[in-house]
């Protein structure tokens, strides 16, 4: 099976475009307001009609309140809600069940103690996002460039499917691959010329990266 990737923080239409034109298996939008690639859901409608059948849309969310959470929903045609927040598992699967999409769930790492989160949510979410732990200061939990130790996922008994995310790039997608085993990768910085600003260049290259994987 080819390894697939997710696009994330597209607010464009010809970035979105492109990483469909490239092979993205999921194309992500961020309904964040403190995100540089934050979308309202009347832009994400006007992209999501953009996107064609085979290709998911995502949502990613920090902890959305109920009623912002159904319209963006509704509005960006989702098949995946990632979750970036405190989200409990209880919380998880209240949406999954509410709103018939996947949940994906990100776990922050560091270390490899970070690791055991994933378990809680086994029953409750669809996946789990393995993404770098943000520094306690920053304005963000995603979506910051940065990568952790591939290492750490060696030999891990997945509790549920999974996908890698954090600093990932065209230059080191293929060593990600190698060392974590991941079969679902998530970039968002990677592909940008500059915070929130998605290259379609890059978007290609990363696409490109992984095709013969
Ligand atoms: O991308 C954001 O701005 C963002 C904001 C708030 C929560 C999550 C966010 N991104 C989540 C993602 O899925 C990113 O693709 C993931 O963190 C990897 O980002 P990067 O290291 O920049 O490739």
């Amino acid at each position: 099976m080819p390894v697939r990737a997710k696009i994330c923080g597209l607010s464009t239409g010809p970035t979105l475009a492109a990483a469909v034109r490239h092979g993205a298996s999921h194309v992500g939008f961020v309904f964040f307001a403190r995100s540089p690639r934050n979308v309202a859901p009347d832009q994400a409608a006007a992209l999501a009609v953009q996107v064609p059948d085979g290709v998911a849309r995502v949502g990613v969310f920090v902890d959305p309140e109920e009623g912002f959470l159904a319209s963006a929903i509704a509005a960006g045609q989702l098949g995946v809600v990632q979750l970036h927040g405190e989200e409990t598992p209880e919380r998880a699967a209240a949406i999954r069940a509410r709103y018939g999409v996947e949940v994906w769930k990100a776990v922050p790492v560091k270390r490899r103690v970070d690791l055991a989160a994933a378990s809680a949510y086994a029953g409750a979410v669809d996946r789990i996002l393995y993404d770098a732990k943000t520094p306690a200061a920053a304005d963000l939990p995603g979506g910051m460039g940065l990568r952790f130790d591939w290492r750490l996922l060696e030999g891990f008994a997945h509790p549920l499917p999974w996908a890698l995310s954090g600093g990932l790039d065209a230059a080191n997608a293929a060593e990600a691959v190698g060392i974590s085993g991941a079969r679902l990768l998530d970039v968002s910085s990677g592909v940008e010329s500059a915070p929130g600003v998605k290259d379609v260049d890059k978007i290609a290259g990363f696409l490109q990266s992984i095709a013969q994987l």
